[in-house]
């Protein structure tokens, strides 16, 4: 009933000029304010009308106690039948998260201590390579075992003072070995990052790491970290207890940033910048928790989604950081909101009444202005898009630059809503043609406008604050999921590739022939195999 009045609503409105609605109270009324970060959603077609529905469908999902359940440690990961509680790796003051009747907070106190000490060992050299101090930090793993940890390095940049740190994640040998030939492995630390420790490419680049290992120093485990929740096999690799980070199941891996996952970021940081992004998670915890929706930012940005996506029918969203130390931010939401959202299934098994979550894709700006932009403007399905900016960036001498690229975010988002009819487009080329071909010349240079952004602003991108924004898109990603009624937190449809590609090995190998085999697979396994693989 009310996704029907959502679509009767979007039908009723969609010819609207939206810009036609923009005031001053709109614009303070359609943004919203929380800790350091300012959500602007006025430049979208959304009326109170269409939010109260919006805000209707929160309730009807019964989404507070939804919410409440996954912080309290409920097994909502129904398929799984697993808590998700990413949330207890950030709550630094340690109230009780009880787990089937215990409290899984000392454990997960005890671990971040146990990191810190680790992390502040290899920086100040107390804990050495058999070279000498540790100079680079190589993270093998794949998915939410690398995403996060190699986006969040890259994104507090100006906070690294720890060894270099290096990401491979790509069962691809181009991956390891280009890293690797930079690396001395007599003041390497080589850091194993797999929730399962199965995941094939994740150890297959370890196995590769060992033995270049071994070519430079006499006791390779001694130069090895794991980050797993498989004590067993960590100890089977050969990594010894004391260099093992555990975590809980309830840890989703694309969720993982906040524990072990995160140590390649702590070393680079250092704990204490690493705990306050810590806690800029906690406080979007905390307001998640307490604000009314109205205010509430995580369920802003979700209803904003849901709007575009599953009533609008745009296709894909488009993350657009104005902030270039987020240049990765686009492919770390991808894994975030398109594995935990990407489903046709509702929890109950029925199918899903709506379209999934949407495609998510993205660059920094103002890169992609040339390059993209164009289609975004232009083209002929709309692309919903979200800027981040920031007050303020780390270069002070070069703050003029700063203040263009400020500009730039600003520019873009008033040329898609504002755009430009046939009449400006015409005065624009006046002085050069004239007649049918201005028209035609014209026609080119229009832009329709009417095309929505939301703008995410903050001060400065500190630790602190890409604390609150993972954090922001995490909870966003929950409330989409409950209110298109799926689960979130498993993954199965990474699973028939895995088993194909372990079937499919030894057929390329040339071990294992080609029996059932569809004709397209077939021919291709006999074009590279003639051509050397
Ligand atoms: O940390 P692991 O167990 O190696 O898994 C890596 C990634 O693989 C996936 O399971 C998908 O294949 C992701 O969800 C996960 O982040």
């Amino acid at each position: 009933m009310v996704w029907d009045n959502l679509r009767a609503h979007h039908a009723a409105t969609a010819d609207r000029r939206f810009e036609t609605l923009l005031d001053t109270a709109r614009a303070d009324d359609f943004s919203v304010t929380a800790g350091e970060m300012r959500l602007d959603y006025a430049k979208t077609n959304i009326d109170t009308t269409a939010r109260d529905l919006l805000f209707d469908l929160l309730d009807q999902t019964g989404l507070a106690a939804k919410r409440d359940a996954m912080f309290t440690g409920a097994a909502i990961n129904e398929t799984e039948g697993r808590a998700v509680l990413h949330t207890a790796l950030r709550n630094l003051d340690g109230g009780p998260v009880m787990v089937a009747g215990q409290d899984v907070m000392p454990d997960v106190l005890a671990t971040l201590a146990r990191m810190e000490d680790f992390a502040r060992a290899v920086r100040d050299g107390s804990i050495r390579g058999q070279g000498g101090k540790i100079t680079d930090v190589v993270n093998i793993g794949i998915g939410g075992s690398d995403l996060g940890p190699a986006m969040a390095v890259r994104a507090l940049a100006p906070y690294h003072d720890g060894p270099r740190c290096h990401f491979v994640s790509n069962v691809d040998p181009a991956d390891i070995a280009g890293v690797l030939r930079r690396c001395d492995p007599a003041t390497t630390l080589v850091i194993v990052a797999s929730k399962t420790f199965t995941t094939i490419e994740t150890m297959t680049n370890a196995r590769t790491a060992q033995a270049w290992m071994a070519q430079g120093v006499s006791d390779t485990g001694a130069q090895f970290a794991a980050l797993s929740t498989a004590a067993d096999k960590t100890a089977a690799f050969g990594i010894d207890a004391s260099r093992v980070f555990g975590f809980a199941d309830w840890v989703g891996g694309r969720y993982s940033l906040w524990g072990p996952i995160g140590l390649s970021l702590m070393i680079a940081i250092g704990p204490e910048a690493f705990r306050a992004f810590l806690r800029g998670a906690q406080a979007m915890d905390q307001h998640f928790r307490a604000a009314d929706w109205h205010e509430n930012l995580p369920a802003l940005l979700a209803l904003v989604g849901i709007w575009h996506h599953q009533i609008c029918g745009y296709p894909t969203r488009a993350v657009l950081p104005y902030d270039n130390n987020l240049n990765r931010l686009p492919a770390y939401l991808q894994q975030l909101e398109m594995e935990s959202n990407g489903k046709g299934v509702a929890m109950d098994g029925t199918d899903l009444a709506v379209a999934s979550g949407p495609v998510v894709w993205g660059e920094p700006g103002t890169n992609g202005q040339h390059a993209f932009y164009q289609l975004i403007h232009q083209g002929t399905g709309i692309v919903s898009c979200e800027f981040l900016i920031a007050a303020r960036g780390h270069e002070d001498a070069l703050h003029h630059q700063h203040q263009l690229l400020v500009a730039n975010c600003l520019a873009q988002s008033e040329a898609l809503m504002r755009g430009r009819d046939l009449d400006s487009a015409r005065a624009s080329i006046a002085d050069k043609f004239t007649g049918d071909e201005l028209d035609r010349q014209a026609r080119h240079r229009v832009f329709t406008g009417n095309r929505p952004s939301v703008t995410l602003a903050y001060p400065q991108l500190t630790p602190f604050v890409l604390g609150q924004i993972i954090a922001l898109y995490e909870h966003r990603v929950f409330v989409e999921g409950v209110v298109l009624g799926l689960n979130s937190y498993d993954q199965w449809g990474v699973e028939l590739g895995k088993e194909l590609a372990t079937a499919l090995q030894p057929v390329v190998e040339g071990r294992a022939g080609l029996d059932g085999k569809d004709a397209s697979t077939a021919a291709l396994v006999g074009f590279l195999q003639r051509h050397g693989v």
